[in-house]
């Protein structure tokens, strides 16, 4: 007689499956923005694994949206042609060279990258900056530091960095009823006409914002927020997040990743997910399983 039961291997895999039909039942029909930070694309299986991730999201009936970052890229290439990298609060001061660079790295490079890896993956990825359509509107942004030899606040000029003060969703609503995965890259106009370098994460966080996303993934290279004693904070809250900021935990990078999930929490966001990008399928992991990881931020 043959024996009809399944390898063991094979039975985890349908349990699987049938572990995330009620998490693909739930998240149908909504916007996921997932924000893919330059840190977490460095390795190309990670890269084959993100693609992967974002289409069977696709393929379940999520909306996926990806803002892509590249700071380290931006970097290597100022540093290729002489051009000194220099950042206040993780933003980057911007003239008009590192501009134009900024511009053809993220846009012209990064984003294209991006969409042939959703395309290999058997997607339909469509690239744009927030000066396409003029979908997104920024602003000049300014930073004030601290100056603690005189005990004053000191205005700090970051050239032509940028925040989005307006997002106009129809160009990204039309790609995605059309089946399209929009891959947007962070630069936007200004209404003075001038384009702004913007922080991924910020981007990012506007676009989740405009779109009422239900989830906003950041996927970058640690665990999530780590505390002084460099454990893993799994839970977040607004008034969590200015505590860790007053006593220095959050530094860098970080400051305009937790600046950006709360902002969009309080707009209407279900939850931020700062999440590892180099864990191979860390999306996927944490949509459709109960094995949650990285640090979630909610109102
Ligand atoms: N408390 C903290 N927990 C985790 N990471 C932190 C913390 N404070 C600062 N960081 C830094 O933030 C970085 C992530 O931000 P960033 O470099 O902008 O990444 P990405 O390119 O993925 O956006 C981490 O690599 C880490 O160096
Ligand atoms: C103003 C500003 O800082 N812009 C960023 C844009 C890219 C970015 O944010 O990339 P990551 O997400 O990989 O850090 C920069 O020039 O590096």
């Amino acid at each position: 007689m043959t024996d009809h039961t399944p390898h063991a291997s094979l039975l985890a895999k349908a349990e699987t499956l049938v572990e995330a039909l009620p998490y693909m039942q739930l998240h149908e029909g909504t916007t996921f923005v997932i924000k893919y930070g330059g840190h977490a694309m460095g390795d190309p299986e990670a890269a084959r694994d993100f693609a992967e991730d974002v289409v069977l999201m696709k393929a379940v009936g999520i909306n996926p949206v990806v803002v892509h970052g590249g700071g380290p890229q931006i970097g290597a290439m100022l540093k290729r042609l002489g051009v000194e990298s220099r950042f206040v609060d993780g933003l980057r001061v911007t003239d008009a060279e590192t501009a134009r660079i900024a511009e053809m790295v993220l846009a012209g490079s990064i984003n294209k990258e991006i969409v042939g890896w959703i395309d290999q993956a058997g997607g339909r990825a469509v690239g744009i900056s927030g000066r396409d359509a003029n979908f997104v509107t920024a602003e000049k942004v300014g930073r004030s530091t601290p100056d603690k030899l005189q005990g004053i606040e000191r205005h700090v000029d970051l050239g032509f960095v940028g925040e989005p003060v307006a997002v106009d969703r129809r160009i990204i609503d039309t790609l995605s009823d059309a089946g399209v995965i929009p891959v947007i890259a962070p630069i936007a106009h200004g209404a003075d006409g001038q384009t702004y370098n913007i922080n991924a994460d910020t981007m990012a966080g506007a676009i989740a914002a405009a779109l009422g996303a239900k989830r906003f993934f950041l996927l970058t290279d640690v665990p999530g927020v780590l505390d002084k004693n460099k454990e893993l904070v799994t839970d977040l809250n607004p008034a969590g997040v200015a505590a860790l900021r007053a006593d220095g935990t959050i530094s860098g990078g970080m400051i305009p990743k937790l600046e950006t999930c709360v902002m969009a929490v309080e707009q209407g966001v279900e939850a931020a997910v700062i999440l590892d990008g180099r864990v191979p399928h860390a999306m996927l992991l944490e949509i459709f399983t109960k094995r949650g990881a990285g640090t979630l931020v909610h109102a």
